[in-house]
């Protein structure tokens, strides 16, 4: 595709050629940030044998729009360069529908990164968060992906959400960014879904903070619910694109030109720390702790 060229922070959704692809058991898959052309260029193996083709156009500008089957490090994974947002007007399940269809091809973990705007006044423009927690804003008013009736083949109709970012994929993602040398711009925080496309008021900012927010955005959270449900393990690594304002004297003003524009500055790290995460995961199934904590 024309937008394939560029180092975009996110991205929509595609699929691939059909059969050359047998996916597996050990499937991990990406959404959003990781940038797939950058991806073949790090991987010492590749991600063999891409294939991809526009299954449909999301509309949101910078989204490459392309799912991608391959092997990463040796590890089968699908990429998703891009997502379903609830603003482009789909429901909410229908944003996290893709989570079912890779549980059912076989994924065990998922691995979600976004863009996000940071609340934490220690955080910088550029930094990676690792995904502690969430506070996920439009399940309060009611509008989570699991509503409705339950489908019992995916999982139970209570699902706990205490335990949704897996703690030793973060360490396994910590100890991947000490090796890359990355620690001065990581950090650890709960990320705020909100429904957007407006991007938040001062007001609103600082409830966010107040509440425990350390970054904020308008994906995410629903794609992780979803992929607790089905029993996944979840992953999430979000980008600082930009300091959200939080002052009534703060003349900037958020924009997407500045998310995609960091995105493009910090896309090589994330890639390289998403590469190097994926080489030192395990396979759930030969790891007890995890297989009992999904
Ligand atoms: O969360 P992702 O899809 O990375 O995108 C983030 O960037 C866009 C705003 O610039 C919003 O869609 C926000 O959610
Ligand atoms: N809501 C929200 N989403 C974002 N995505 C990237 N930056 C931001 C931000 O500042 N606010």
């Amino acid at each position: 595709t024309s937008d394939s060229k560029e180092n975009k922070p996110d991205s929509s959704a595609a699929l691939t050629e059909t059969s050359d692809f047998i996916v597996g058991s050990r499937e991990i898959h990406l959404i959003s940030i990781v940038d797939v052309d950058l991806l073949l260029k790090l991987s010492p193996n590749g991600l063999n044998n891409p294939q991809w083709r526009r299954l449909y156009t999301l509309q949101v500008p910078g989204h490459a729009g392309r799912l991608v089957f391959g092997l990463l490090s040796g590890k089968e994974v699908v990429c998703m360069q891009g997502r379903f947002h609830t603003y482009e007007g789909y429901p909410i399940s229908t944003c996290a529908m893709p989570v079912r269809v890779f549980h059912l091809m076989g994924a065990h973990t998922l691995i979600v990164t976004n863009a996000s705007g940071g609340l934490n006044p220690a955080f910088n423009v550029g930094d990676i968060m690792i995904i502690k927690d969430q506070l996920y804003f439009p399940g309060f008013a009611g509008d989570n992906p699991l509503r409705g009736i339950n489908d019992e083949r995916f999982g139970p109709r209570f699902i706990a959400m205490s335990n949704a970012y897996d703690a030793k994929m973060r360490k396994l993602t910590h100890q991947a960014a000490k090796e890359l040398g990355h620690e001065k711009f990581m950090r650890e925080g709960v990320y705020c879904m909100l429904g957007g496309p407006s991007f938040e008021t001062i007001a609103e900012a600082r409830m966010l903070r107040l509440l425990g927010g350390d970054a904020c955005g308008m994906s995410t959270c629903h794609e992780v619910i979803v992929a607790r449900h089905c029993g996944m393990r979840v992953l999430g690594i979000s980008l600082i694109t930009n300091m959200v304002v939080m002052d009534y004297d703060e003349v900037r003003l958020a924009n997407h030109e500045e998310v995609l524009e960091t995105g493009r500055k910090r896309g090589r790290d994330m890639q390289s720390l998403v590469l190097n995460t994926v080489q030192q995961i395990e396979d759930p199934e030969d790891d007890d702790e995890l297989s009992a904590a999904v």
